[in-house]
């Protein structure tokens, strides 16, 4: 559904006299299957919307390609836009204008007819648990209904592919979860690809079938919510010590078992291994036979932050 090769914006500018070249999006290879929802994290400024902004080709790339729909963004950006619907971050209503209205205007745009964009609008009202507010005006309307508005405005011309730069951003978590439902519902009851850009490590985790992971302009990982957090961090075994002068002992069995290097902090000790499962028993009796007595051990899984610390170096949480 969307195939990009070595994609690439560079924004010219000046600043006083000399040019200056800012790099957004320095190659990016990515290609997404149709039905799956895929979450495109990065941190700020990672290149994200621009990406975004070149497969809905409302910019152009400075080089590298990209087919989206079938079509190339380049070449043929009428027939990519007929077949896409991009929900951009602000939202594109009109806080004035009623609801219904601006679904029905927003289907004239891509060339459907009144009657056709009605029964769409109408429809997608019920689907998404906005009956009874086709009169009403956006600006009195809850956040998560506005981003239901949006969501309807991006499909009344039933596209196969939607774009939703951030959806959720904003919403408090109910109405988080409740869109994820919607979005979810786009691909197993209507078959749709969708392709979407967040901050929330939960929500990729949640809803999307596959991640890719961009930082300064490059993608850096790709795989499946499970897949990435199994291949690039491994579990974590945190073990508290009754006495600290044993840590040294604790993190030499910790390496004997598989980790990586130990971290000693007092009486903790704590390191990575690839499979917790496996190596516990066999840690348990190895620290039990040297006489390392344990307070408490703890197992956390990784989480995407984990991942993404490990990929990108930061934590997802502090640029956002
Ligand atoms: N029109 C522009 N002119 C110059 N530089 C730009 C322009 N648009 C984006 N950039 C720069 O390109 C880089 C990538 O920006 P982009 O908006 O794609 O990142 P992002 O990952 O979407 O970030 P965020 O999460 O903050 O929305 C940034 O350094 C940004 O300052």
């Amino acid at each position: 559904m969307i195939e990009a090769r070595a994609l690439a914006r560079t924004f010219t500018g000046r600043k006083g006299r000399e040019k200056t070249e800012v790099v957004a999006v320095a190659g990016v290879d990515l290609s997404v299957d149709e039905g799956e929802i895929v979450g495109f994290l990065g941190p700020n400024g990672a290149g994200k919307t621009t990406t975004l902004r070149m497969l809905t080709t409302l910019l152009r790339p400075t080089s590298g390609t990209a087919t989206v729909a079938g079509f190339d963004v380049a070449r043929d950006p009428v027939e990519v836009r007929q077949r896409i619907g991009y929900v951009s971050q602000s939202g594109s209503t009109s806080p004035e204008a009623r609801a219904g209205e601006e679904v029905v205007d927003h289907g004239l745009l891509y060339g459907i007819s009144k009657a056709q964009a009605e029964a769409r609008g109408r429809e997608l009202f019920e689907q998404l648990d906005l009956d009874g507010l086709w009169e009403r005006q956006p600006k009195a309307m809850s956040g998560g209904q506005r981003r239901r508005l949006d969501i309807a405005m991006g499909l009344v011309h039933d596209p196969s592919l939607v774009f939703l730069d951030e959806p959720t951003t904003g919403l408090d978590p109910q109405a988080r979860a409740n869109l994820w439902e919607h979005i979810a519902d786009l691909r197993d009851k209507r078959g749709r690809t969708v392709f979407l850009t967040t901050h929330y490590l939960d929500e990729a985790d949640a809803l999307c079938d596959r991640i890719l992971v961009i930082d300064q302009g490059m993608i850096v990982a790709s795989n499946t919510p499970d897949a990435l957090k199994r291949e690039v961090s491994g579990d974590l075994i945190m073990l508290e010590l009754v006495d600290p002068s044993r840590a040294g002992d604790a993190a030499e069995r910790l390496k004997a078992a598989g980790s990586t290097e130990p971290e000693i902090d007092g009486a903790s000790v704590q390191a990575r291994v690839p499979g917790a499962g496996s190596v516990l028993a066999g840690l348990l009796r190895s620290l039990d036979s040297v006489g390392v007595e344990l307070a408490s051990i703890d197992v956390r899984r990784p989480t995407l932050d984990d991942v993404f610390l490990t990929v990108t170096g930061r934590s997802l949480r502090e640029g956002a």
